[in-house]
């Protein structure tokens, strides 16, 4: 396994971002899912050795970040969820002083392994354009190029889909897929659809803590049985859909009939009940 976390705990303040928190992610995309605050980014930044936990242990493609920070980041390409872009750099300068960063010294060789990246991101016809002048879409994908310099074996992506119109965002999924090709990427989203697409496995975070961990099917599959249409408005997890019909998940509502249960779903419910009895 390339990640092996262990209890992980951080703390800002007295709030905990992380609480004791574990899993595992291989080769492939991994998605974590959760609400706001649940600390999917807070895991990423731990992930990408830009933070260090209080407690708990990580195992980073087989090192120790304790001990062997440099080398995992050799190995490393991340994509904050709130990249700092220079905006008067063009996107080749751009990605080639990040290239630098990376430590890539030969000219010739890094200037080759910047066009690659430009080029498998879709940006070749704009690589010359200043940055401030691209489209949201466009600038996201940069985020991605610089994650992918030097072929790194993990990829830590933050949210690289908010904002993005759904064409702009199926393009990505193409994008993410190919990147979880031969290497292990840990993607944060709130678009559960993504997940369903594109990840071999889910890991849903809730109040610093992981209380789910498997295939998206294992998650839809917790609502299997357990989602409804029609009848009446009852309950928390009843809401409205396209149909004019309401869907409900748990106990069936009087007059609903049986529905074939989404990601969404087993999401939602899972959600739901592993919530502390005091916040419901
Ligand atoms: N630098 C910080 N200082 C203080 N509190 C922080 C800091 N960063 C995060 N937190 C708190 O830690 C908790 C987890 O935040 P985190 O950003 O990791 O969650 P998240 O799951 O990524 O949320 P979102 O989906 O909204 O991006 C939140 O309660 C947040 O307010």
């Amino acid at each position: 396994m390339s990640v092996v976390v262990e209890g992980l705990t951080k703390t800002y303040g007295r709030r905990h971002a992380l609480d004791g928190l574990s899993f595992t992610a291989g080769t492939g995309v991994t998605g974590l899912l959760g609400p706001n605050g649940a600390g999917k980014t807070t895991l990423i930044r731990l992930l990408a050795t830009v933070l260090a936990p209080d407690r708990g242990t990580m195992r980073l493609l087989g090192r120790d970040p304790a001990t062997e920070r440099q080398a995992i980041r050799r190995r490393l390409g991340y994509v904050p969820q709130e990249p700092g872009y220079h905006r008067g750099f063009t996107v080749f300068e751009f990605v080639d002083y990040v290239a630098i960063l990376k430590e890539m010294a030969d000219r010739r060789t890094r200037h080759d392994e910047v066009r690659r990246v430009i080029d498998e991101v879709g940006l070749a016809d704009v690589s010359g354009r200043r940055i401030r002048a691209l489209s949201g879409g466009m600038r996201r994908r940069i985020g991605i190029a610089q994650a992918l310099l030097g072929d790194p074996e993990l990829v830590l992506l933050d949210e690289p889909t908010a904002g993005l119109d759904s064409e702009q965002r199926l393009r990505f999924r193409d994008l993410i897929a190919r990147a979880g090709e031969g290497r292990t990427v840990i993607l944060s989203t709130h678009q559960i659809e993504d997940v369903a697409a594109l990840c071999a496995k889910v890991v849903v975070l809730k109040d610093g803590g992981s209380v789910f961990e498997g295939t998206p099917k294992e998650l839809r599959g917790l609502a299997e049985g357990r989602t409804w249409v029609g009848g009446r408005k009852e309950g928390p997890l009843c809401r409205h859909t396209g149909e004019g019909v309401f869907r409900t998940l748990g106990d069936p509502p009087p007059g609903a009939r049986p529905a074939e249960p989404t990601v969404e779903d087993g999401y939602l419910l899972l959600l739901h009940e592993a919530a502390p009895a005091a916040t419901r």
